[in-house]
């Protein structure tokens, strides 16, 4: 057999799957989001999922959300997926990068998505595009000159067998 084999994943699928592995990890019992990010030549750098910071506990913080006191409320405590992804790079610089992420990011996340030199977001789901959240997120990536484009799944099913 003298030809490369058909049928390999592309460099989307790839880093795709691997931040809907990192999504996997998270605890959020409504929205699970993970992160992958990829060098200009496609080499993993780092990769994150929404959780609460180090030493605060998942079974002690609240995962719950719209309660009338703010404190019991999980948004208060969740470091989102981008963000811990950013800070997990142990590397140097992120400049010229690209971000594989299964939610679109948050205007919180764009600050350090910009601010950290990252120049491609893919991302999957929309959402909430409609929340100001997002809206401003875009207007602060389109501003900034980062590029985002949504992932167009190839609709095969991953599998691997030896
Ligand atoms: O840019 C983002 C935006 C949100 N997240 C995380 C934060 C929360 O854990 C969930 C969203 O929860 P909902 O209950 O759907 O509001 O997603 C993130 O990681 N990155
Ligand atoms: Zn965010």
């Amino acid at each position: 057999m003298s030809e490369k084999r058909k049928g390999y994943i592309t460099w989307d699928e790839y880093f795709m799957g691997v931040a809907k592995l990192s999504a996997m990890r998270s605890k959020d019992p409504s929205t699970q989001v993970g992160a992958c990010i990829v060098s200009e030549d496609n080499k993993i750098l780092s990769m994150g999922y929404n959780g609460f910071p180090k030493g605060c506990s998942d079974d002690e913080f609240p995962w719950g959300k719209g309660d009338p006191d703010d404190y019991n409320d999980k948004y208060l405590y969740v470091t989102h997926s981008e963000l811990n992804a950013i800070l997990n790079y142990r590397g140097g610089s992120l400049e010229g990068s690209k971000l594989y992420v299964t939610l679109f990011p948050c205007n919180e996340c764009a600050k350090a998505i910009i601010q950290a030199g990252i120049r491609t977001i893919i991302y999957e789901s929309d959402k909430y595009a409609d929340t100001p959240a997002t809206r401003a997120s875009k207007r602060m990536l389109n501003a900034a000159g980062v590029r985002y484009y949504q992932y167009s799944p190839t609709g095969r099913k991953i599998e691997y067998y030896v």
